[in-house]
């Protein structure tokens, strides 16, 4: 995609400065700020504290953070080293447990480490370098196809619902379900995005209506609740999300929330379309009822946004993360490789043939 459209990109490596920035999403829209971290600790804080989010996006902050914490390593022998990259890499993989990229990124790695253990320790610390500059360069470049993918299935002006964000500060850059917005904005196809607010957190309200307003995107704000009255007005002609994990069925994990908006679309005859990287395609978990749910803090449901607590202090919460949304409610995952239809077990194997 060309340049001319405002593409903001959350992960950055600071190789000079031993450290990578990252764009502090907690404090967005208020405050566009970076943050320069060095540490195992602050890397995994960054992770669990949303700072950086996105299942891509972690993904590459994880292997960013794994070769930083490790190229200031002192070993001089590759078991040595091994050993301070295996301590980092279980620290790293503690930090959330739903998007898969986070494993995966860090699979790969720790893959790279293995093939490159004959060469010298200051080869194989280059090697990481080079591995995780990899995983982000391809992160563009898939975020980019599945925008050309969709554009396949979307029709100029048409109303697009979509949940929480997966946009570019979700991803290398582009976004995953926003990528096709930012592919149709250069093409002038006048998209009209609906973007759920996505309770408790609000990654729609403070995210996705910001980034799209910044690239001039026709941009209306909702609260969750409203997803459906949107759709019986035919305001919506499809919707578009991400997803943290795609088990082997098609099942899908994304946020909270996603659904119940799945289940609108089938009502209102809506297409309901999951923008999935191959790399958030885990063909080792069987259906999504395998997927590990996330569970937040009562706080980000009580007090958070909230200048004193709107329910009761001794009130029960519950507060899941991410919903799985059953392949049966899911007209199409639209990945790098093209849009797998249902049956997807055998679909989605055959993509990675
Ligand atoms: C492009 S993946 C975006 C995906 O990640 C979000 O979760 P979180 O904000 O908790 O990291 C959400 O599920 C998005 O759909």
């Amino acid at each position: 995609m060309s340049e001319h459209v405002t593409v903001i990109e959350s992960v950055k490596l600071d190789d000079a400065n031993d450290a990578i920035i990252l764009l502090d999403q907690t404090q967005l829209p208020n405050k566009k700020e970076f943050l320069h971290l060095k540490t195992v600790d602050d890397v995994w804080d960054a992770i669990y504290q949303l700072k950086v989010r996105g299942a891509p996006a972690i993904g590459i902050a994880a292997a960013y953070g794994i070769y930083i914490v490790t190229k200031n390593s002192k070993a001089t022998s590759f078991d040595a080293f091994y050993q301070e990259f295996k301590t980092a890499k279980e620290k790293l993989a503690s930090s959330r447990p739903t998007a898969v990229n986070l494993f995966w990124a860090l699979d790969r790695m720790e893959a790279r480490l293995q093939n490159e253990q004959t060469g010298t320790i200051t080869e194989i610390k280059n090697a990481l370098r080079e591995e995780a500059d990899l995983i982000k360069k391809e992160d563009q470049k898939v975020c980019e196809a599945i925008g050309y993918h969709a554009l396949e299935v979307l029709e100029p002006g048409w109303g697009i619902l979509t949940h929480c964000n997966a946009g570019t500060i979700a991803t290398a850059k582009y976004g995953t379900a926003l990528a096709p917005i930012y592919l149709g904005q250069e093409r002038g196809y006048d998209f009209k995005v609906y973007a759920d607010e996505t309770r408790p957190l609000l990654q729609g309200a403070r995210l996705t209506a910001w980034e799209l307003n910044e690239a001039g995107v026709d941009v209306t704000l909702i609260c969750d609740n409203m997803a459906s009255i949107v759709m019986s007005q035919d305001k919506v002609q499809a919707v578009l999300v991400g997803c943290d994990r795609v088990a082997a069925n098609g099942d899908a994990a994304n946020k909270i929330g996603t659904s119940g908006v799945a289940i609108l679309a089938k009502h209102y005859g809506i297409p309901f379309y999951v923008c999935a990287p191959m790399s958030t395609i885990d063909l080792n978990t069987e259906t999504g009822s395998d997927i590990e749910i996330e569970l937040r803090s009562e706080e980000e449901i009580k007090t958070k946004w909230y200048s004193e607590p709107m329910a009761p202090a001794d009130i029960k919460t519950y507060n899941p993360a991410f919903d799985v949304t059953d392949h049966s409610l899911i007209t199409g995952i639209i990945t790098e490789k093209g849009i797998v239809s249902p049956s997807y077990k055998e679909n989605l194997t055959k993509i990675f043939e």
